[in-house]
This record gives structure tokens, C-alpha cells and sequence, in this order.
């Protein structure tokens, strides 16, 4: 048998344990062809998986070779084929590319609208409906609040998969992510095998990115919730109404049962929106005192250690009083909406009473929960810590709560990200410059850009806001990374706060193509060692 590689060997250990082998001419079917469209030699082929990428074709897979914006998947059919494909589906235009290949292919119109189907078809698994899937969606809180459900669930004694932007995680099993949601192939054989191992939940993060490519084709989610929405990926969506519009999807009743919408920021703002487009059973939550419709409410919130206590209010007078160690106001929007999602799912069929949830919130202090690289606290005095802040709104929230924490100085280096939204950068100098003392503008996985370009934007914005406010600050560009942290640690002073935003658990960075290892939180911890060290010997 032949090696898989790292990609290969990464998809087979999410896929079901036992594949049952499916008919081409039943493919043929779900993607509307008659078996008169299946070639003869194709009459008696069967699949046992599915792929959209050459990379994580395992042997008797159907390749979906589907057009994109950069290129088109049947010109690596050759590839497919040789990593072992029995199969492929393409469109009209990839059919044309995959003349005389060895192997059947069948040709439909937009072929991305059947991955869902053809995925569900391959891995069916009559147990999957049984599972309980929540499904997190907004601009930011994705990620913490995923981790909050998966802390409640497994505290329940559930077995449970995590999916999201940091890894996948299914029982011991864990591998890191590349995307925030996987392909809808990856999604469907990751939760036939759930089923087989005996799972019972599930909670995963909804991109937008997500949802206009149809990854979440096929899924039904017992509960989905929304966190924010402010400004980001407007390369892909455009404008906001689109980007809202495309979060909007998740909350209709084909995708979920119920919608647990956050309605903070009031009438005009995107919760209250959202709660209005949702056509599944709604569920409103409000942090912030603005919403009188609000089902559940978050009051008496009162610092605990570096998060807060809270308690859970419902209208019927229902209160649950719970906690998040985890630092920053956001936090207790991301507990409260990861604890009314799971107070939201019927668990009972798996055996869950009420009563036992409320004890895990009340007393299992499941949002005690560390998230790799959100609000991680990687050093004391300096107090250093790496978050994954990178867009507008999760910076300013980021930094207030640190500002508001620090004794001394906050110290912050950042970047903003090539080749994506570049109306923010600008926009994020300026809020730089707003909250920080010291502000190190420098990489962020530049991808194909210019680095020096990319700050430069980032420099203005921050020089504008210090020009216009007549504002004490000092603003350094620094390059590489690794330079601009090392710096930071040698300006601080123990009663300083030195902040790494954008990158979070990312442990590389792209430029142009070369993948440079960095991880923030050992630079952070080195810089700040070697600072001290430095001090010590003066
Ligand atoms: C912008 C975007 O989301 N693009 C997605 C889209 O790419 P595309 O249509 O442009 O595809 P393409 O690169 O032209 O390639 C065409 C086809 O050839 C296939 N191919 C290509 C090369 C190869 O060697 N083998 C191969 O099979 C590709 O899998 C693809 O199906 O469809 C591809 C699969 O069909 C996705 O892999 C790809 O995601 C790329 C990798 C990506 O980086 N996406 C990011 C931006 C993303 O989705 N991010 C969100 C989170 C964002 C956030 O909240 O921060 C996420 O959910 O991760
Ligand atoms: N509820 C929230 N509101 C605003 N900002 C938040 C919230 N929760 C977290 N943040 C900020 O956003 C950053 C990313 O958090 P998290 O990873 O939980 O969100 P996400 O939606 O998964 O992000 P992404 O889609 O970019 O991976 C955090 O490091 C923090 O700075």
C-alpha cells in the first residue's frame, strides 16, 4: 500500500472507521444525471470517500473537481487520479480538462450546490441525526464561545467533536485547523465517524466564508448562535448588508431548530437585526441592559479573579449564577451565549436533565475554560499576553480591557494581513493609537503583499490619530516580528502590559508563499526571559 501523506493521513483519521462502498450510478442520481450519463466503464465503480482537494484524496474517493476563483480543480485531475480517485465530478468546463482520463467522470452544472448531498450520500450513517450540533457563528467570539460548549458538554459526560479555527477534536483524536470550517466533505465524514465511535454532540464554528461556499451544505443544527457582526472580510462579502445576509443563512429553520441571537448594542444594532431574520424558534440574550424583549439577561456582573461572576436572568424569573476566568467584558457575552445555547438544546434525549446542566454552570466552572491564544496570559509583571484580535472591533475591546487591567504602560505590537480586507488597516493604526502607550506596527502573514506596504497603511492611521488627538505616543515600525516583540519586552517595566494582537495559537506566518515559523507566545515568553536577563545583568 502506498504512504499517505501528512494531508492524507490528517483526513483519514476523520473519517468513519468502516466505509461502506456507494454505486457511482447512485452519485450519479443524487447530483440529478440519469445512469444513462454514467459512462459504461463507470457502470459498476464504486466510492468510499469523498474529496475536493487533490491533497486529501485517498484511494477509491470521488474527486469533486469544482471551479474556483484561482483555477480549476479538473486541472489537477491527474493528481486525484494518481492519489488514487475511482471518480470524478466536475462541471461542463471540467469535463472538457478531463478528456480521456482513465477514470468515469460525470458532469453537472455547479457542481459546489451537490457536495452536501454527494458527502452526506457517502458517509450516511443513520446515527448522525441523533447527534446534537451547535453551530457558533459572528464576526468575533467564534472560537472562545466553541470552546465554552465543548467545556459544558463534556462536563456533562457527553462525547462530543470540536471544530473551529484553532483544531478539530474529536474524542483524543486532535489535528490542527488550516480553515475556521472544513470542507462540507470533511464535515459529513468527521460526523458519520462521531456517530460510529458513539458521539453525541458536536459544536463547530460557522464562518461566512463557510456559508457562501456551501461547506455547511446538509448539516441541520440543534442550536445556533450569534455572536457579533462588525466589520471584516469585506473583500469577500463586499458590503455589510452582504456579510449579514450570508450570517443570516445559519438561522433559518432548514439550518437549525433554534437561534440563540446576542442582542446586544441596541434596536439599531446587528443582534437586533438578526433576531428579526430569524425564521427558526428564537432565543434572544442581552449583556448589555438594551434589549426588553430579551429572553435571557446577563446582571449583577462582578469582577472575579482576572473574568467575572455573572448571573444568567431569565423572563420567567429562572437564575443561574455562573463565571468566566477568562479577562475582558466580551468574555461574559461568550459565556452567556455559549451557556443559553446549551440551556437552549433538548438534551434530554441523551439522557441530560436540566438539573444537571444548571449544576455544571452553576458550580463546573466551564468557562474557566483557557482558549489557545485568546486573552492568553503568557508572562507576569510584564503582564504579557498574546490575543487574536484582528479586526476593528475585537482590537478595541481587546485593548480597552487591558488598558482598564494595566498598571503601567500597555505596549502593543500588531500587524494587519495581506491580501485581505484592506479597509481596516488604517482603522486599526488609529485604534492602536487610541488605547496604547507604545504601539510596534508590524507582520501579519502578508501572504502575496508587500510587508512594508501593508504597514505603511497601518502607520498611517495610527500617525492621523495621534496628529489629530495631539496625543503622547510613541509609534515604531518594526520588522520582522520577531524583532518588534523583542522590543516590546525591553520597554516594558514590571508594572507594564505588553500586548501580541492578530496571530493568537497561529504557529506560522505566510509570506509569499514560504511558510515562516512564528508563534507569539514563544516569542513573547523568550523576549521577555531574555529582557529580564538583560536587566539583571545591568
Ligand atoms: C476564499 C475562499 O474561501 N476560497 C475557497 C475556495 O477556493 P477557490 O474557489 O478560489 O478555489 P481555487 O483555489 O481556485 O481552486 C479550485 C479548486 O481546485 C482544488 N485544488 C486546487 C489546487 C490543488 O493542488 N488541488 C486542488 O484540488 C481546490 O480544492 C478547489 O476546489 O474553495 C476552496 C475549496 O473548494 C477552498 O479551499 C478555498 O478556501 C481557501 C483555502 C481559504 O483560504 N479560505 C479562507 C479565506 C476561509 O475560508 N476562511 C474562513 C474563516 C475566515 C475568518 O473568519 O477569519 C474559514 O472558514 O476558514
Ligand atoms: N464576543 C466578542 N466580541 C468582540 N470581540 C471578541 C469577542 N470574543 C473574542 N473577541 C476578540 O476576538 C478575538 C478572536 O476571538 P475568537 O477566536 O473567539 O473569535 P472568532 O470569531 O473565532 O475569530 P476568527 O473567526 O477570526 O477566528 C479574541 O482574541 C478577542 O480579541
Amino acid at each position: 500500500m502506498t504512504r499517505l501523506s501528512p494531508a492524507q493521513q490528517a483526513e483519514a483519521n476523520f473519517r468513519p472507521n468502516t466505509p461502506v462502498p456507494t454505486p457511482l450510478v447512485d452519485v450519479a442520481a443524487a447530483v440529478g444525471l440519469e445512469p444513462a450519463d454514467v459512462h459504461p466503464s463507470g457502470m459498476n465503480t464504486q466510492v468510499t470517500g469523498v474529496s475536493l482537494n487533490t491533497k486529501t484524496v485517498l484511494p477509491d474517493d470521488l474527486y469533486l473537481a469544482l471551479p474556483g476563483a484561482k483555477q480549476h480543480g479538473a486541472a489537477y485531475g491527474s493528481q486525484a487520479i494518481a492519489a488514487g480517485a475511482a471518480a470524478i465530478l466536475t462541471d461542463p468546463a471540467g469535463a472538457d480538462l478531463l478528456r480521456g482520463v482513465e477514470v468515469p467522470v460525470l458532469s453537472v452544472q455547479r457542481p459546489r450546490q451537490y457536495v452536501g448531498a454527494v458527502a452526506e450520500l457517502i458517509y450516511r450513517d443513520e446515527s448522525v441525526r441523533d447527534i446534537k450540533l451547535f453551530g457558533v457563528t459572528g464576526t468575533n467570539g467564534k472560537t472562545t464561545t466553541s470552546y465554552f460548549i465543548d467545556a459544558v458538554l463534556t462536563q456533562l459526560g457527553l462525547t462530543s467533536a470540536l471544530v473551529g479555527t484553532i483544531e478539530t477534536r474529536l474524542g483524543a483524536e486532535t489535528i490542527p485547523s488550516s480553515l475556521t470550517t472544513p470542507e462540507a466533505t470533511q464535515l459529513h465524514a468527521l460526523f458519520a465517524k462521531l456517530a460510529q465511535t458513539g458521539g453525541q454532540s458536536g459544536v463547530m464554528e460557522v464562518s461566512s466564508h463557510a456559508i457562501s461556499y456551501q461547506r455547511i451544505s446538509g448539516l441541520h443544527f440543534a442550536v445556533a448562535g450569534f455572536t457579533n457582526l462588525t466589520q471584516d472580510h469585506l473583500d469577500l462579502h463586499g458590503s455589510m448588508a452582504d456579510y449579514f445576509d450570508t450570517k443570516a443563512e445559519l438561522f433559518s429553520s432548514q439550518r437549525c431548530d433554534t437561534a440563540v441571537i446576542l442582542t446586544d448594542g441596541g434596536e439599531q444594532g446587528y443582534g437586533h437585526k438578526m433576531a428579526a431574520a430569524v425564521s427558526a424558534k428564537l432565543v434572544r440574550l442581552c449583556t448589555d441592559g438594551t434589549d426588553p424583549e430579551a429572553d435571557w439577561s446577563v446582571t449583577e456582573v462582578t469582577p472575579d479573579g482576572l473574568g467575572h461572576a455573572f448571573t444568567l436572568q431569565h423572563k420567567d424569573g429562572t437564575r443561574i449564577q455562573t463565571s468566566t476566568g477568562l479577562p475582558g467584558e466580551f468574555n461574559i457575552a461568550n459565556a452567556a451565549l455559549a451557556a443559553v445555547m446549551v440551556l437552549s438544546a433538548d438534551l434530554s434525549a441523551l439522557g441530560i436533565t436540566r438539573q444537571e446542566l444548571v449544576e455544571v454552570l452553576s458550580g463546573g466552572r466551564p468557562f474557566d475554560t483557557a482558549v489557545p491564544g485568546r486573552m492568553e496570559v503568557i508572562t507576569q509583571e510584564p503582564a504579557g499576553v498574546v490575543d487574536f484580535a484582528h479586526n476593528p472591533d475585537a482590537m478595541i475591546r481587546t485593548l480597552s480591557a487591558l488598558k482598564e487591567a494595566s498598571a503601567g504602560k500597555l505596549i502593543l505590537v500588531f500587524g494587519a494581513t495581506g491580501e485581505r480586507d484592506t479597509s481596516k488597516r488604517a482603522i486599526m493604526g488609529a485604534i492602536a493609537a487610541e488605547y496604547a502607550d507604545v504601539i510596534i506596527v508590524s507582520d501579519d502573514d502578508p501572504h502575496g503583499e508587500e510587508p512594508a506596504g501593508i504597514r505603511a497603511q497601518v502607520m498611517a492611521g495610527a500617525k492621523d490619530w495621534i496628529r489629530e488627538h495631539d496625543a503622547d505616543r510613541t509609534l515604531l515600525e518594526i520588522s520582522p516580528r520577531q524583532d518588534a516583540i523583542k522590543h516590546a519586552a525591553e520597554l516594558a517595566d514590571r508594572h507594564d502590559t505588553i500586548v501580541l494582537a492578530g496571530r493568537g495559537h497561529e504557529t506560522a506566518m505566510d509570506v509569499a508563499g514560504t511558510v515562516v515559523p512564528i508563534d507569539d507566545r514563544d516569542e513573547l515568553r523568550h523576549a521577555v526571559a531574555l529582557a529580564q536577563k538583560q536587566a539583571r545583568a545591568r
